[in-house]
């Protein structure tokens, strides 16, 4: 399966690079400077699943694309997507599914609108992952799923296709038949978890042992599940449980990429992961207290990195 990634930052270079280690025509959309820098260093994943280094991955860079792939994947931060989505466009022909991994819903609305909703798989990624200053990919802990389906839960035949190109994999590959709930489950645990530890600038184990932190995580993670029950993709108790267990685990490191994000001063995906859950709440009528604060801080860290 001839498969484009576009961009090869920390899911991308991830992703993209297992699957071009398993064998599969991998190639990467990205910019001149991680081009040149793919030319000259190969592509190198740090892993606790084991290092790989890809010598000259196979690259393009905008304006040079000619062909078309019949899987592109999707791995740009949400602020970079409208340019990503300009630059991927000749890459798209009538027989391609495209497999965003953002996280939050509002690029699925962007991808549907460019390509029509026909090309735009559902798609997923649990991973802790960041690139380095030496453009290193560092995968930082156990996780490295990859869930992908089609939105109206069907087995197609290019689903199926592509759940064989993944099927050698060394990182977990999922094909979902609901895919939509799974990607809204994600978004209602990922907003608590960027939303609080961006607020407390802590991992999840230190705001647990502090006074009112448990309380704090609890409430934010309320907040998004309502929203996701007035949009019809109300989390399942089992689901719920998972995420508050992960949510207020004693001495846990876990952050999300986004305080990873924060924490270097640069920008977040306010916007798209936390204001976007805050409109819909808003346009439901629903009161979302931390949710609203968690939103107002990042505006405010924005506006200060902006200055
Ligand atoms: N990191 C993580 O642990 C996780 C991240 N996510 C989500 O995945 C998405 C991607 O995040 P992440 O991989 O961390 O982001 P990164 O910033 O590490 O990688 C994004 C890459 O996209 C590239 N890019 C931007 N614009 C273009 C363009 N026009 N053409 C080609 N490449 C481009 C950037 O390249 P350049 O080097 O040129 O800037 C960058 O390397 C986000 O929505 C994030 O929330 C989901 C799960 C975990
Ligand atoms: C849920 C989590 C933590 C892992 O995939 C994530 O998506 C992120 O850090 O952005």
């Amino acid at each position: 399966m001839k498969i484009l990634v576009v961009g090869a930052g920390a899911t991308g270079g991830y992703f993209g690079g297992r699957l071009l280690e398993s064998g599969q025509d991998v190639t990467f959309l990205v910019r001149k400077a991680r081009a040149e820098a793919l030319a000259a260093n190969g592509l190198v994943i740090r892993s606790p699943a084991d290092d790989v280094h890809l010598p000259a991955p196979a690259t393009v860079q905008a304006g040079a694309l000619r062909e078309t792939f019949e899987l592109i994947i999707v791995s740009c931060k949400a602020y970079h997507l409208p340019q990503v989505i300009e630059d991927m466009a000749p890459a798209v022909g009538n027989e391609t599914a495209i497999l965003p991994l953002l996280n939050g819903m509002r690029h699925m609305d962007l991808l549907d609108t460019r390509f029509g909703t026909e090309h735009v798989l559902g798609g997923q990624c649990i991973i802790a992952a960041t690139l380095d200053a030496q453009g290193v990919v560092r995968h930082l802990n156990a996780s490295h799923s990859l869930t992908f389906g089609e939105r109206d839960g069907s087995r197609s035949p290019r689903i199926e296709r592509i759940a064989q190109a993944m099927s050698g994999v060394r990182f977990e590959p999922r094909l979902s038949t609901t895919i939509l709930q799974d990607m809204w489950d994600k978004w209602v645990f990922l907003a608590s978890l960027a939303g609080i530890t961006c607020l407390m600038r802590a991992p999840v184990g230190d705001i647990v042992a502090a006074a009112g932190g448990q309380r704090a995580i609890l409430g934010l993670l309320d907040d998004c599940r309502r929203v996701a029950q007035a949009h019809g993709h109300a989390p399942s108790e089992a689901v719920l449980q998972r995420a508050r267990a992960t949510l207020t685990e004693q001495g846990s490191a876990l952050s999300a990429s986004m305080m990873r994000d924060l924490e270097r001063g640069g920008p977040v995906e306010a916007d798209h992961v936390i204001g976007d859950l805050l409109a819909r709440g808003e346009a439901a009528a629903l009161d979302l207290p931390m949710l609203r604060v968690a939103y107002t801080h990042l505006k405010a860290y924005e506006i200060r990195h902006a200055r």
